[in-house]
């Protein structure tokens, strides 16, 4: 397996502005969790973006799981997408479901038998410890318990990669120590390769976890 992320001398800015990030060279290996932080503004949303395909490289390279990012569009992009978790802040639920199905949602779209989305989005919600949910609708729930059934629908397809773009935001200390084991388990269960854009990284990851931090438009490698 090629590295996960690679990029090199990457710059991206938006049509009409200065770049926002000037120098992005990293390597993220299969199994790592990374944090990336830095200042407000600085660019930790633009550099995750460009990891999925919602951000056109604008300089320099990038591949994401051996596939080339700086023209992938169309048929390439979507397989991509199917291979990759992806959680925001504002969960992007689908109302109008349930939980179940809202965790269903990636492996429906990927085919798989209905016994086995229902299986799968029931183990995930033991997980994230919302099964007693599992027949409400994204409405009936607090914000951090939304962010839960997110999280265990972007884990559903039993993703290589999960990109989280500040995962536990805006979430009380139980939620977010609920998402932060559920990464760590994903991580360490089935190796998982986790990306998580911060501000704080959480003291539970004191140990073995790779930091990036971006300055002034420039990724530097913390540890
Ligand atoms: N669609 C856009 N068009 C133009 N500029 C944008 C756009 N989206 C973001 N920016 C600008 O790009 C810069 C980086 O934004 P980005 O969201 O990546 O920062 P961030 O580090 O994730 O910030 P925060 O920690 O506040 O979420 C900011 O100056 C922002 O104003």
């Amino acid at each position: 397996m090629p590295n996960v992320v690679e990029a090199q001398s990457v710059k991206l800015a938006y049509p009409r502005h200065e770049p926002v990030i000037k120098d992005a060279t990293f390597t993220v290996e299969t199994g790592e969790f990374v944090f990336i932080t830095g200042a407000s503004g600085s660019g930790k949303s633009t550099l995750l973006k460009s990891m999925y395909g919602a951000m056109e490289i604008g300089g320099g390279g990038m591949s994401v799981g051996g596939i080339d990012m700086r023209s992938i569009s169309g048929s390439k992009l979507y397989k991509l997408r199917r291979h990759i978790g992806i959680v925001f802040q504002d969960y992007k639920l689908i109302r109008e479901w349930s939980v179940e199905k809202n965790v269903m949602l990636p492996l429906i779209i990927a085919g798989f038998p209905k016994d086995v989305c229902r299986a799968q989005a029931q183990k995930l919600l033991a997980h994230v410890k919302l099964s007693h949910k599992a027949d409400k609708y994204p409405l009936e729930l607090s914000g951090g318990e939304q962010q839960r059934v997110a999280m265990a629908r972007a884990l559903a397809h039993n993703p290589f990669l999960i990109l989280a773009d500040e995962p536990t935001g805006n979430l009380d200390d139980y939620s977010s120590q609920v998402v932060w084991e559920l990464l760590e388990r994903a991580n360490e269960e089935l190796e998982t390769t986790i990306l998580v854009v911060t501000h704080h990284i959480p003291e539970m990851f004191s140990a073995d976890y790779r930091h990036l931090m971006i300055e002034n438009g420039v990724l530097y490698e913390i540890r």
